[in-house]
């Protein structure tokens, strides 16, 4: 955590990244963290501001294809993310964002590069990935069933230096067997609606890693009966 040991969230880019309730993320982990009694400070950079590189916790979301682009150009010529990725920093990137983490993703018709933070590598898909999205996490992050919202045009292969988040139980994720993918604290799913509203336990991880702190329960009633609605939805 930063120097005041407050835990620094930075959502990225809202301007031009964020659909299906991504705003969300940043809400769900600022209250699972205040609930812990973690101070917390929240800051939004827009693209034309800035990347800070001291943030503990950078969020950023889904998008259109336009400013899917304009954002991977903006944090490439920045630089901000790939130095606080360097410190050891956590990201949860959602969709678009996920995307650009990696090598190249396509947007609207042309390949353009990525950041290159994750070993993954987007194309296009014959078909629009449209609906909701479940699949079984990676039992080396120990975390119950990922549930989401998807909506997507690209496709993405994994290469050999990330491990899939889940595999796909409903909806198609990177390719209809994997979905999202991770390596050390670099994070990125196509589930939307929010992803942490609806997958508590991600924002758990994302906290932990970014504090190295164990977190004790907390009352997840509501989010367990909006898992039970989502997953009972789809089987
Ligand atoms: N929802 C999104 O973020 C879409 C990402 C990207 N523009 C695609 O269609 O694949």
């Amino acid at each position: 955590m930063s120097t005041e040991s407050h835990l620094r969230i930075i959502w990225l880019y809202p301007d031009l990244l964020s659909t299906y309730g991504d705003r969300g993320n940043l809400l769900i982990l600022a209250r699972r963290a205040d609930l812990r009694g973690l101070p917390v400070e929240c800051a939004e950079v827009r693209a034309d501001q800035p990347v800070p590189a001291d943030g503990d916790v950078y969020l950023i979301g889904g998008g259109e294809d336009g400013p899917q682009a304009l954002a991977a150009q903006r944090l490439i010529a920045d630089g901000g993310l790939h130095r606080a990725v360097e410190r050891g920093a956590t990201v949860f990137s959602v969709c678009a964002g996920y995307q650009l983490m990696g090598h190249a993703f396509f947007a609207k018709g042309t390949k353009c590069p990525g950041l290159g933070l994750l070993d993954i590598t987007s194309d296009r898909g014959e078909t629009r990935a449209v609906g909701e999205l479940a699949g079984e996490v990676d039992p080396m992050l120990g975390l119950p069933m990922l549930t989401g919202f998807e909506n997507h045009g690209g496709r993405t292969h994994l290469g050999p230096g990330v491990r899939p988040l889940a595999r796909v139980t409903t909806g198609i994720g990177n390719d209809g067997a994997s979905e999202g993918a991770w390596k050390g604290r670099v994070l990125g799913t196509y589930s939307h609606g929010p992803a942490l509203a609806r997958n508590p336990a991600i924002a758990d991880l994302l906290i932990r890693w970014a504090t190295g702190l164990q977190l004790e329960p907390i009352d997840d009633r509501w989010p367990t009966k909006l898992r039970e609605e989502r997953l009972s939805a789809v089987r």
